[in-house]
Formats: structure tokens, C-alpha cells, sequence
């Protein structure tokens, strides 16, 4: 019955005309309000608050960025630094520089930290690469880069290149872009095989998104490799979301002599994500359970993660069928295709988007509201994969914004799965019975 109510509901939801049940109306009602918080007002509490992440006591001018980028920085929106940015930036702008290994939860500045590094450090009037940037993936190269550019606005002699897949350049050029972002692959060739960066000239190198890059074939190595042909006095920077040992090793590797700054365990999730699990027998349980949710916050943005190609190309058709703007997201795309699939989901064209592990980690995109774990992630030997449940569940809560994690759970292996990321995070996650209306409704609130 509830389930045949939040169905009714989601077309009423999605056409917003009036319905003849009452009690679903005013469900809708209240779903819009809290959708629709300001959340403007919600960063600001979080910022005065010295348990959350986005806390600083300082402000943008009091850690001395340059006049063109504080306007930059303003013109982004963003009032008061977060505490990653407040902590970090002092000790990257710092003479003689210092090297920084460092640690913030998803969502909470880290990128908008070193673009604001790298820019404060080149000197515009000398025509080469000054700051070198490697990003694990296109996508994320791409993000980056548009951050660059948005906070660099006001500095207009300071230029970006951009060192991915398919940016052919002339044989024997030699850049005059000062900061160059790009992959780790097309990075080594353009410093060591085509010679368009003179390694030895930069000052500043970023390494982002550390775990996601140690988790890709070949880029550890060619990361590695970037590093060695930088000078002594280049200062190092990495930044991660995670950090396990794996990571942390790597890290070690790369950053000679560092500053660290770290989270510990129970801080890596976010209280502003809730998550919940949803028991269900099979798949066609598990995509029900979705279209009740989803119908039930038909206003934001969803990403749903599953395990295989299949079973999110089968997810993908099944939601279309029921109406939804699907978006599907692949490992097969060419990345090309995969950024611009991206490009539509962050401008609104779509709100749902459907997608495997593949590149979901790191990308930004604010009005996401909800993730569902349609399959729990898990490694190649069957046990929890933490970090990547951590970067899932952190593509929405983003600066301070409120999230919603759903996890959905089908067997016992699943069961257990779910338990031992509950451990691991010591962090409780909520089972939710998505056939009771009441439920969600106190959920999305
Ligand atoms: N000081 C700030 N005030 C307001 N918004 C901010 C501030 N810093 C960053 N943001 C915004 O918050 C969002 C998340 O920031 P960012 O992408 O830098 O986080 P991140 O820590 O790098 O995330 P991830 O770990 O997922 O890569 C972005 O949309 C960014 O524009």
C-alpha cells in the first residue's frame, strides 16, 4: 500500500499538480521545504562550529592570498575558508616552502587549497611551467582545471595548460603556460619524452587525490617517475581523502620531509551524509526500493553505484522505462564520452545518473543529494572496499550540504559487507524500511 502511495506521489512530485491524497500532498510539501533550505545559512553554522570540517577562525584576508585572488575567491561564493584550507594554505604558502602530505573529508576544500597555492606561488612575468598538478583521472584533470581558471579569473597573465589525452601539441614547443594540469601518463611524456615542461623549472608539484591515482595501473610508477625529475627545492604537496597504508606509503615516497595533516578514523565520515540500508531478496527488489526513494526526492540530483557494466546498463534501462532523465556512466566510454556525461549530469540535464566505480571519485557535483549503493563496494578478493565507499558517499554532502547514503543490501555476504564498514568507520548506519512512507519522510527531513 505505502509502496503504491509513493508511487502516486512521485508523478504528483514530478508534475507538481495538485494530488487527491492529502497526506501525500503535504508530504510533498515538506519535502520541497527541506530541499530547498538555505544553504547558505547551513555552511555558516558549520563554519562557527569547531567539530565540523568547514570550521575556521580566520578569514580569506587574514591568510594573506594575493589581492586578484581573494576577488577570485569571492567571486566562487565562498565566505570564510574550511579548516583544511585554513590550515594548509599557511604552511604552503610558507617561505622557504614546506612540503604537505594532507587529509580532509570529501567535499571539504581541498582542491580550491592547492589551486590557491599554485596560484599564489607563480610569477606571472616568467613565461614556463612553474606548478605542475597530476590528477588520477580526465575527468577529474578537467574539474581541476575549471577551478584553476574560476579562481584565477582575476589574474589574467597567469595561464593553464592542460596535459591530457588528445591535446596534441607542436613537436619542440616549449610551454609558456605557467601551471599545468593533466594525467600522470601525458604529464611524464611532456617532461620527459617530448620535452614541451622543463621539469627542473617547476617549483610547486600537486598531487591529488592520492589513493584514487595508487589504485589505477601505472600511475603510482609514472608518478613516481614526474617526481624524480623535479628539483630539491620543488615543494611537494598530496592530498587524499584516505589514507591507508598503502596510500601512506606512496605518499612517503613522494613527499620528502613533510607537514602532515591527518584525520583520524571515526572523523572520516561526515555527519552531514546520513546513511541507511535497505534489506531487500534480488535485484528487482533492490531497483523498487530505488524507485520509492527516488520518487520520493524527485527534486535533487541522484548517483547510483553498482558493482558490474551489467547490472548498471540493466539498472540505467529499467529506471529510464519508469520515466526517470537516466544518465550511464561506464568504464567502456571513451573519456571523451565520460566527461561529457558528467558535463550534462552537473548541469541539471539529468538526475539520476547510473554508474560503475569508474571515475564517480572526486567529481563535484553540489546538488547531488543522494547516493544509493546499489551493490556494496567491495575489492577483488570479496571484502569491504572503505575508501571506496568513502569516496561514494562523499559525492554528496558536499561543503556542508545535507546528504543522504542508502545502502541496499541483498544476501547475507551483503549483510556482512555493510557490517564491517559500520565497524570500520564506527559509524552507525540506519536500516530503513522504504516500503513505510512515514520513514522516508523523516529521513529526507
Ligand atoms: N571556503 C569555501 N567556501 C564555500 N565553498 C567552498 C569553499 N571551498 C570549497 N568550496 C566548494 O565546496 C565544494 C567541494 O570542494 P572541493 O572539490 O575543493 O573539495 P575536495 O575536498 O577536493 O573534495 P574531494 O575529496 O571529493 O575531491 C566545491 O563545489 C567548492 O567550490
Amino acid at each position: 500500500m505505502a509502496r503504491t502511495n509513493l508511487r502516486a506521489f512521485h508523478h504528483a512530485s514530478s508534475s507538481l499538480s495538485l494530488s487527491s491524497d492529502k497526506a501525500a500532498q503535504s508530504l510533498l510539501n515538506k519535502l520541497i521545504r527541506s530541499n530547498l533550505v538555505n544553504t547558505t545559512n547551513q555552511v555558516e553554522v558549520l563554519q562557527r562550529d569547531p567539530n565540523s570540517p568547514l570550521y575556521s577562525v580566520k578569514s580569506f584576508e587574514e591568510l594573506r592570498l594575493k589581492p586578484q585572488l581573494l576577488q577570485g575567491v569571492y567571486a566562487m561564493g565562498f565566505n570564510r575558508p574550511s579548516k583544511i584550507q585554513e590550515n594548509a594554505l599557511p604552511m604552503m604558502l610558507a617561505e622557504p616552502p614546506q612540503n604537505l602530505i594532507a587529509q580532509s573529508q570529501s567535499g571539504t576544500g581541498k582542491t580550491a587549497a592547492f589551486v590557491l597555492a599554485m596560484l599564489s606561488h607563480v610569477d606571472p612575468s616568467n613565461k614556463w611551467p612553474q606548478c605542475l598538478c597530476v590528477s588520477p583521472t580526465y575527468e577529474l584533470a578537467l574539474q581541476t582545471g575549471k577551478v584553476i581558471e574560476q579562481m584565477g579569473q582575476f589574474y589574467p597573465e597567469v595561464k593553464l595548460m592542460y596535459a591530457i589525452r588528445g591535446n596534441k601539441l607542436e613537436k619542440g614547443l616549449k610551454l609558456q603556460e605557467q601551471i599545468v594540469i593533466g594525467t600522470p601518463g601525458t604529464v611524464l611524456d611532456w617532461c620527459q619524452k617530448l620535452k614541451f615542461i622543463d621539469p627542473k623549472k617547476i617549483k610547486v608539484f600537486v598531487l591529488d587525490e592520492a589513493d584514487v591515482m595508487i589504485a589505477t595501473q601505472g600511475h603510482l610508477d609514472q608518478s613516481l617517475r614526474i617526481q624524480r625529475m623535479l628539483p630539491k627545492s620543488c615543494q611537494m604537496l598530496l592530498f587524499s581523502a584516505t589514507f591507508e597504508e598503502s596510500v601512506w606509503n606512496f605518499a612517503k615516497r613522494i613527499v620528502p620531509d613533510p607537514n602532515v595533516i591527518k584525520l583520524k578514523r571515526e572523523e572520516e565520515t561526515l555527519d552531514t551524509i546520513k546513511q541507511y540500508y535497505v534489506v531487500c531478496n534480488c535485484k528487482e527488489e533492490k531497483f523498487q526500493a530505488l524507485c520509492n526513494i527516488y520518487g520520493a526526492i524527485t527534486i535533487a540530483q541522484a548517483m547510483v553505484f553498482c558493482h558490474t557494466r551489467k547490472t548498471a546498463g540493466w539498472l540505467a534501462g529499467e529506471l529510464s522505462k519508469e520515466g526517470h532523465q537516466v544518465a550511464l556512466l561506464s568504464g567502456e566510454m571513451q573519456v571523451e564520452q565520460r566527461a561529457a556525461v558528467i558535463d550534462r549530469f552537473r548541469n541539471g540535464k539529468e538526475k539520476v545518473l547510473v554508474t560503475t566505480n569508474v571515475c564517480a571519485r572526486g567529481i563535484d557535483v553540489e546538488q547531488v543529494s543522494v547516493v544509493i549503493n546499489f551493490d556494496l563496494p567491495v575489492d577483488k578478493d570479496g571484502n569491504p572496499d572503505n575508501e571506496t565507499y568513502l569516496h561514494r558517499i562523499g559525492r554528496t554532502g558536499r561543503f556542508g550540504k545535507r546528504g543522504l547514503a542508502i545502502n541496499m543490501v541483498d544476501s547475507k555476504f551483503s549483510m556482512n559487507i555493510l557490517n564491517r564498514i559500520q565497524d570500520h568507520f564506527d559509524k552507525k548506519i540506519e536500516r530503513l524500511d522504504t516500503d513505510d512512507l512515514d520513514e522516508i519522510e523523516k529521513i529526507a527531513n
